[in-house]
């Protein structure tokens, strides 16, 4: 089959937002106010999991990549994540903000609460990244490009219903949505450039589906486990 153009493969992966975790259950609940403290914390201890493998999965992308322009730029998201030095970095400021939900950081760290389903699903991220093409691994991360809204709707609504939470919690999203707004961007340059084929393009489309189900699925893990409390 014929290659899509650039705005229509663009179109296509954009329009898989419908399939991103925005309006998850658990989402809406956390956005509208009705999760307690206890559940506020659980979903932090879990998605540290998340963060703290971003680096792992960035890192396999550059292993798997046999472009220097594009080694040296992916190589500062693992610095953004794991900090120039250990007391800074996006992973450390995940764990400034489960501090602010009263979970204490040796909790979060040693992965105590930690539910098998996220570890699944955040496992098959990393070893997606690991086992497939590096452009599909970059795919993977065009979710960014639908994460902006969500974190600024996020934030508004934890201060709003949360106000107990301190202003040093929500450093993360601040940081986090800066950070997000230039890397989205360049990671759809990317694909648009290198998935010239209608085979990569659709295989960037599966990519991006796929990372939409992880993210569901690990909410989906949290969300079961308040149920069961
Ligand atoms: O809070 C969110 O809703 C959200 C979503 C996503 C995402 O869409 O994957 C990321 C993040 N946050 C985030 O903080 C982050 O560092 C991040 C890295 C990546 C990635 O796939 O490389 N996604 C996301």
């Amino acid at each position: 089959m014929t290659p899509r153009d650039a705005g229509e493969f663009e179109r296509a992966l954009r329009a898989l937002e419908t399939r991103y975790w925005h309006d998850h259950p658990f989402h809406q609940r956390l956005h509208r106010g009705k999760l307690d403290a206890r559940e506020l914390r659980l979903w932090a201890a879990n998605r540290w999991y998340y963060q703290r493998c971003l680096p792992q999965k960035d890192a396999a992308i550059i292993a798997n990549c046999p472009l220097p322009r594009v080694r040296r730029t992916w190589l500062e998201r693992i610095a953004y994540h794991d900090g120039r030095t250990a007391a800074d970095g996006g992973a450390q400021r995940w764990l400034q903000l489960a501090e602010a939900l009263g979970m204490p950081r040796e909790e979060v760290v040693d992965e105590r609460h930690l539910l098998p389903g996220v570890r699944f699903a955040v496992d098959a991220y990393v070893n997606f990244a690991r086992s497939r093409p590096w452009i599909e691994g970059v795919a993977s991360g065009l979710t960014e490009m639908f994460a902006p809204g969500l974190m600024r709707r996020r934030v508004e609504a934890m201060r709003e219903h949360y106000p107990w939470i301190a202003e040093s919690g929500f450093g993360y999203f601040h940081n986090r949505i800066e950070a997000t707004r230039g890397e989205g961007r360049s990671t759809l340059a990317l694909v648009l450039e290198h998935c010239t084929t209608r085979d990569q393009q659709d295989a960037a489309l599966a990519a991006l589906a796929f990372k939409c189900d992880v993210l569901h699925a690990v909410l989906d893990a949290v969300d079961y486990e308040v149920g069961k409390r």
